[in-house]
C-alpha cells in the first residue's frame, strides 16, 4: 500500500522521481541527475489560487527544502496559463473569516518562496496576472514562453496591492518603470517583459523554459550553498522585515477591503465578464 506521505515513486524512467505528497494540486518531481526539483501547479483550468492550492504550494516548498534538492523550478501543468492569481470565486460572496484565510495563506506562500535560501526560478509557460506574477517575481529568475501576459493589474481593478506584494516586482524593475507599471496596472507581453527586465529569458516551449531555469540554478554549482543562501537573504531582508511588521494588519486590511460592498461589486462584475468571455 502506498503511503501518501513522502513516498518516492519512479516517475519517468530512472532520471526523475515524483515525490509523492499528501497534496493534490501540486506535484514535486526531482531530477536525479541535477538534483533540481520542479514544482508544478495543477489546478485546472487556470491555477487560480484557492486556499487549497496555496496550502499545497507551501507543503511542496517545505518538502523541497527538506529533501536536499539543489533548487526549485516553479511551473504550471496547463498549456496557456501559469497562474490566474487569486481565485476570485473564492473571495466573492463569502465571509470575512474566509477572506482572512485566503490572504493569510497567500502571505504564507509568498514568504516561503521569497524567503527560501534555495535557488528558485519560474518557468512561466502561460499568462501570469496578479498573484501569478507575485509567485514568478518571488523567484530569482524567470523564463517565459512567447505571446503571453504578465504583470500586477490590481490598479486596473481599482485595488491597491500592499507593498510586500509589489516587492518582488520592484526588486527586478528599475524604480521608474515599476512605478509606472504599477500605477497603470500594466500587463506586459512576454517580449515587453523581457525588454524591461521583468523576465530574464524567453523560451519557445515549456521544456526549454525548464531547461533554462535548470541552467540558471546550475550556475551556482561551484558556489558554497550557505554563502549563496545567506547572501540572497541579505538582499531580501529589508522587504521581509517590513512584511513581518505589518502582516497581521495586512490581513485585517485585506479582509475589510475585500468584504466591502464596493469591492464585492467589482468582483461580481469581473466574474460576469470572465464567464461571458467564455461564451463569445
Ligand atoms: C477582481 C477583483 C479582485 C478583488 C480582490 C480584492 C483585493 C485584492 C488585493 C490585491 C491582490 C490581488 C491578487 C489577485 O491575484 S486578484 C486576481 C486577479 N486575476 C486576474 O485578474 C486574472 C483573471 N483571468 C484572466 O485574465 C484570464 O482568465 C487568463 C488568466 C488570462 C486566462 O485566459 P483564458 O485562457 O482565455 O481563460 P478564461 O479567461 O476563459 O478562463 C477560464 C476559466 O477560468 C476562470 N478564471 C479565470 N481567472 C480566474 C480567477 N482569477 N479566479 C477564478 N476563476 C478564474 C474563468 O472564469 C473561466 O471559467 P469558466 O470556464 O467556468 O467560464
Amino acid at each position: 500500500m502506498l503511503h501518501s506521505n513522502l513516498l518516492r515513486l519512479v516517475a519517468r524512467g530512472s532520471s526523475s522521481r515524483l515525490m509523492s505528497t499528501a497534496t493534490k494540486l501540486t506535484t514535486v518531481e526531482v531530477n536525479d541527475e541535477t538534483g533540481i526539483a520542479t514544482l508544478t501547479m495543477n489546478r485546472p483550468p487556470v491555477n487560480s489560487q484557492n486556499v487549497q492550492l496555496l496550502l499545497d504550494l507551501q507543503a511542496s516548498i517545505s518538502e523541497i527544502e527538506n529533501n536536499k534538492s539543489r533548487g526549485l523550478i516553479l511551473t504550471s501543468a496547463h498549456s496557456n496559463v501559469f497562474s490566474a492569481g487569486l481565485d476570485i470565486f473564492e473571495m466573492y460572496n463569502t465571509d470575512v473569516e474566509r477572506l482572512r484565510t485566503v490572504w493569510t495563506e497567500l502571505q504564507n506562500v509568498w514568504i516561503a518562496l521569497y524567503g527560501t535560501s534555495l535557488p528558485t526560478a519560474a518557468a512561466i509557460n502561460g499568462h501570469a496576472p496578479a498573484g501569478g506574477c507575485l509567485l514568478a517575481t518571488a523567484c530569482e529568475y524567470r523564463v517565459m514562453r512567447p505571446n503571453f501576459l504578465i504583470g500586477l493589474n490590481e490598479a486596473q481593478l481599482g485595488i491597491i496591492a500592499p507593498k510586500w506584494l509589489m516587492s518582488g516586482f520592484t526588486n527586478v524593475l528599475p524604480k521608474r518603470v515599476a512605478e509606472r507599471a504599477l500605477t497603470q496596472g500594466r500587463m506586459f507581453t512576454t517580449q515587453e517583459a523581457f525588454e524591461a527586465g521583468l523576465v530574464d529569458e524567453i523560451a519557445s516551449s515549456k521544456e526549454e523554459a525548464v531547461e533554462k531555469c535548470a541552467a540558471f540554478i546550475g550556475s551556482f554549482a561551484k558556489v558554497n550553498p550557505l554563502a549563496r543562501g545567506l547572501t540572497k537573504l541579505q538582499f531580501r531582508a529589508d522587504n521581509i522585515k517590513e512584511f513581518e511588521k505589518i502582516r497581521e494588519k495586512d490581513v485585517a486590511d485585506f479582509a475589510a477591503l475585500a468584504s466591502s460592498p464596493e469591492v464585492q461589486k467589482v468582483m461580481g462584475t469581473y466574474l460576469e465578464n470572465l464567464k461571458n468571455k467564455g461564451k463569445k
